[in-house]
């Protein structure tokens, strides 16, 4: 079999029209269904930056599709709650929740929409470069764990198309972030320090500011999020035709 014999007589068998083989996958890599043309968008930022509040502000958006981060998922599958196991003990629980998380993120960016725009919070790619990163950097995440997280997500990428056409980056103040932290009172999240949210801040300056720890799947648009709502709306509205066209200039 070629590669292209084989997954189209796999995916035939498993008859879900979820994923196909299309030739206009120029690198051989798996493509959902149908979404050729339209335009992904995804909103990164550290916990607390305001992405979830951005997201249902362009949800007001006609033909935009917007997808929230599954937390509820992560704080209950089958009755468990991997989010507050992690934060309990993250070097026994890391990778089970980080697994699940790259799981859900997969499944977001597979997902099919009808809106031609959609607008996702974060990606299986911050998912893997500040929160993986962040727990085995730290020392909370044995090296076996990391090196089995890092190979699922590298067979994932080579293997499955997940285009993103924009990446915008709410760049926020840790301290700002552990303010709001502690204002939205998630339980599970009732123990991050200040120094978590720095961590994960200086990972995400590395990653779309200085551009020099990976690979960014697409242009990235700044924008300040320390401001309160209603300067953050009036930077969401200048910035709109930009967010909604996938560019960044
Ligand atoms: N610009 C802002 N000024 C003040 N509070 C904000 C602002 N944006 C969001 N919040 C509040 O901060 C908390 C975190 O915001 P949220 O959108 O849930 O962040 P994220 O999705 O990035 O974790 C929420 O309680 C939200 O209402
Ligand atoms: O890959 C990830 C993504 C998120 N988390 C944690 C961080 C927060 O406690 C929640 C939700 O994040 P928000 O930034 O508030 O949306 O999930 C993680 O540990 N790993």
């Amino acid at each position: 079999f070629s590669n292209q014999t084989r997954a189209e007589s796999y995916l035939e068998t498993k008859k879900s029209g979820y994923l196909t083989m299309q030739s206009y996958s120029s690198q051989g890599k798996l493509v959902r269904n149908g979404e050729k043309n339209k335009l992904v968008i995804c909103i990164e930022g550290n916990i607390a930056s305001g992405k979830t509040t951005c997201l249902e502000y362009f949800s007001k958006t006609s033909n935009i599709e917007v997808l929230t981060e599954p937390v509820s998922k992560w704080r209950n599958v089958r009755g468990h709650n991997p989010l507050g196991l992690m934060y309990q003990d993250p070097t026994r629980w890391g990778i089970t929740l980080q697994t699940y998380i790259q799981l859900t993120m997969l499944d977001q960016h597979l997902s099919t929409t009808s809106a031609p725009i959609r607008m996702m919070e974060r990606s299986i790619y911050g998912a893997k470069y500040i929160f993986v990163e962040n727990l085995y950097r730290s020392g909370k995440m044995p090296e076996v764990d990391f090196a089995v997280l890092s190979e699922w997500f590298e067979w994932i990428t080579q293997n499955i198309a997940i285009p993103v056409d924009l990446i915008v980056y709410l760049q926020s103040s840790p301290q700002i972030c552990h303010e709001r932290l502690k204002e939205r009172c998630r339980e599970e999240e009732k123990i991050i320090p200040l120094e978590y949210l720095e961590a994960i801040h200086q990972l995400y300056e590395d990653w779309l500011i200085k551009k020099t720890s990976f690979n960014i799947p697409a242009p990235v648009l700044v924008i300040s999020a320390d401001d309160d709502l209603q300067k953050m709306i009036h930077q969401f509205e200048e910035n709109r035709e930009k967010i909604l066209s996938g560019r960044n200039v």
